[in-house]
């Protein structure tokens, strides 16, 4: 990682986005994902991919750079929220989006206004300059740590979205403020461990979600598993959220 030269992106090659872009196309074919995305969708995400591979260059971003995996473990794997998302809403929270996953190709694709957050400030200027590159107008990039923002933003969002964050009972703790009722978590998983789910249903009762709704898919090109899971807000927390900055992960609720 090379801090102090500056965070710029360069032109893209227009036959490497048009390439990617169809090999795309045919792994969401092939996989035969109910997803109802145009060309210009698909090869919108494409180019935050490649704009975050160029970008990874001087932060820190990610460690899946090879191609045709990184279509997979990073958009396809960011597309497959969609399954669970309502079909309209106004406004979305990604925790933790770091380059923008899953929270830009959901803007894209879903619409509605999306708040990209992250405690790393250079994540958010990296993905702030390819929101700006891709005309993504409903794409809000915002610096804060959840528990901080979740002060000044109680119950705003109909949807919150969470990839490779935290445990389950802490991203419940997370998402419960920001969220209206009848608003909804949407989060990715591997295989989660029976111990964390039975975690996890504890503390859904405790903060006034309603059980779990579940989907699996199997990745592509043999790149594993994903258990995609929702839990709706239905009632008050009887927990007085967010409570102190970092206790939901030194002491989670279960
Ligand atoms: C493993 S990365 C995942 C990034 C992205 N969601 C993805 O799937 O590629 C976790 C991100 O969450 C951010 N993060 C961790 N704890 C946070 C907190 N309390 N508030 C805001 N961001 C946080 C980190 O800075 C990091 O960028």
């Amino acid at each position: 990682m090379n801090e102090r030269q500056p965070l710029s992106l360069s032109e893209l090659d227009q036959k490497q986005v048009d390439d990617y872009t169809q090999m795309l196309l045919s792994l969401i074919q092939n996989g035969s994902y109910e997803f109802d995305l145009e060309y210009e969708d698909v090869q919108s995400c494409v180019k935050h991919l490649l704009y975050v591979l160029q970008l990874n260059k001087i932060i820190n971003l990610t460690r899946i750079t090879q191609f045709p995996d990184a279509l997979v473990l990073h958009i396809l794997d960011s597309l497959l929220f969609i399954s669970l998302m309502p079909d309209t809403f106004s406004f979305a929270l990604d925790m933790g989006t770091g380059p923008g996953f899953p929270g830009i190709p959901l803007a894209r694709a879903k619409g509605g206004t999306w708040t990209l957050l992250d405690s790393v400030k250079k994540k958010v200027f990296a993905i702030s300059l390819v929101c700006n590159e891709l005309e993504l107008q409903n794409c809000v990039p915002v610096h804060a740590r959840l528990e901080d923002f979740a002060r000044q933003q109680k119950a705003q969002f109909d949807v919150v979205t969470a990839r490779a964050l935290a445990p389950l009972p802490v991203l419940l703790e997370y998402a419960r403020p920001f969220l209206k009722i009848g608003g909804k978590l949407i989060v990715s998983k591997g295989i989660p461990e029976q111990d964390e789910l039975e975690s996890a249903y504890k503390v859904v009762q405790v903060l006034g979600f309603s059980s779990v709704y579940s989907k699996e898919f199997n990745l592509p090109l043999g790149l594993g598993h994903r258990t995609l899971l929702s839990f709706k807000v239905i009632d008050d927390s009887s927990v007085s959220l967010p409570r102190i900055t970092g206790l939901a992960r030194k002491k989670p609720l279960a």
